[in-house]
């Protein structure tokens, strides 16, 4: 790679929250790890896209990224500078930030000729009385009719919107262009116009680009490299068709199976991940993807399946948070069903998906005493007993981003010291 246009080490950005006047007279709250801790570069000319579920950090990385808001530590370096030591009006000439909504972006109140004139007034880019010109020359460059320019933002599209939300990016003749979900709201032939015009406009500009998006389909058509995100990291970062063609992290290959029509090199079944993203108040210690992760590294002292120890540590993690509607439903106090305890491990294995019995002999014992005990009623006692005997790396250890070649995966399976199942995919 060429030296990095963009650079950011170590960066995070979080948020407080405060629920009512006292907690923010007191400047108390709970703190939001919205991005936590992230290392990324991009090099001129290229495309990386930035993808994730809803609110994993996407948006808010990519403003800290381009000085949009403050972060809490770490730091962005653009062209080698720390982006604090760029004035503001020379940065926004060399990175533009195209916003999700662009009608909410652009002024209701203004033609487009004024939208679009705008940046060139304020940045003195072109002279007064050849400013009509250039706004006619950016909306055709972006697939629009000049004769519309003093029409207002209602008056057009979606996809239109868009657009003029391009030209006026590109007023300012920008080296690195933001795209945050670019396209989400457009239908998707419209989609697949503007990642086209996007491809020809970086051709033709030789522009770099932020895609970022929550749909992998999305950015692999446009993106050089890929960044997922996952809960406020960076959980795998690499060339677009090594990600494709060898999905690595479990996060990413979930994300991969959910492409309604995925590419060709995918061979693997459908990964429906459980449970919530859990809260950026308080994340999973560890890899913080383990409490949804189908390949979570079972304990080496048992021979265990990852599927039947995901589905257990699924169980152990619904006892610790006391979570027990489910519970009540499955160990009723009126006796109303499960006669028997027998009956009533059963119906909880039914409920977990977990094998009866385990393929460990050792293993299957404490599950079957962990069971016993929340038949008895002793939900605390079952969850420290499997906590005990079943811990898994991936709940302590924080994972590191491990190189192999350009591809970075923080994933324990790709960790020498503790890769269990290496390689296999969730959908295996
Ligand atoms: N102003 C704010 N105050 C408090 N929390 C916030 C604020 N803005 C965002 N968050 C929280 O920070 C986390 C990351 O939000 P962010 O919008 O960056 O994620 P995202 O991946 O871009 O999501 P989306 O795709 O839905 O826009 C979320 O939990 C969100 O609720």
């Amino acid at each position: 790679m060429t030296d990095p246009l963009l650079q950011a080490s170590d960066l995070s950005a979080h948020y407080t929250t405060t629920d009512g006047f006292l907690e923010r007279l007191l400047g108390i709250g709970d703190t939001v790890r919205a991005v936590d801790g992230v290392d990324l570069e991009l090099s001129a000319g290229e495309t990386l896209g930035l993808v994730g579920e809803s609110g994993c950090g996407k948006t808010t990385l990519a403003q800290t990224l381009v000085g949009l808001r403050e972060p809490t530590s770490g730091s962005v370096t653009y062209r080698d500078k720390p982006l604090a030591a760029w004035s503001r009006a020379a940065l926004r000439t060399n990175v533009q930030y195209l916003f999700q909504d662009p009608l909410a972006s652009l002024n209701p109140q203004q033609p487009v000729t004024d939208i679009v004139s705008e940046p060139l007034a304020i940045h003195d880019i072109v002279p007064a009385d050849r400013r009509d010109d250039r706004v006619a020359t950016l909306l055709e460059r972006v697939g629009l009719d000049p004769l519309t320019a003093n029409r207002y933002p209602h008056a057009f599209s979606g996809g239109q919107r868009q657009r003029i939300a391009l030209a006026r990016a590109l007023a300012v003749e920008p080296e690195l262009l933001v795209c945050d979900e670019p396209v989400s709201a457009l239908d998707a032939s419209e989609q697949a116009r503007i990642c086209n015009l996007l491809a020809d406009l970086q051709d033709e500009f030789g522009l770099s680009y932020l895609v970022v998006s929550h749909d992998l389909s999305v950015v692999e058509h446009v993106a050089d490299r890929i960044a997922v995100m996952y809960l406020g990291e960076i959980v795998d970062i690499g060339p677009s068709d090594a990600l494709f063609e060898d999905a690595a992290h479990p996060y990413t290959e979930a994300l991969l199976s959910a492409i309604p029509e995925p590419d060709p090199c995918w061979t693997g079944e459908r990964i429906v991940l459980e449970g919530d993203v859990p809260s950026p108040i308080d994340p999973p210690a560890g890899c913080r993807f383990h409490t949804r992760c189908p390949v979570v590294i079972p304990p080496d002292e048992f021979d265990l399946e990852p599927a039947a120890f995901r589905s257990m540590l699924t169980l152990r993690k619904r006892l610790e948070v006391g979570e027990d509607d489910w519970l009540e439903s499955l160990v009723p106090r009126d006796g109303r069903h499960g006669d028997t305890a027998t009956g009533t491990t059963e119906a909880i294995r039914d409920r977990f998906d977990i094998p009866s019995p385990l393929a460990d002999p050792e293993a299957e014992a404490i599950l079957e005493r962990a069971l016993e005990a929340i038949v008895a009623g002793n939900v605390g006692g079952a969850s420290e007993q499997l906590g005990a005997a079943f811990e898994t790396p991936c709940e302590t250890i924080e994972p590191e981003l491990q190189a192999e070649g350009d591809h970075r995966v923080a994933c324990h399976r790709f960790d020498d010291d503790r890769a269990g199942d290496r390689r296999s995919r969730p959908s295996e």
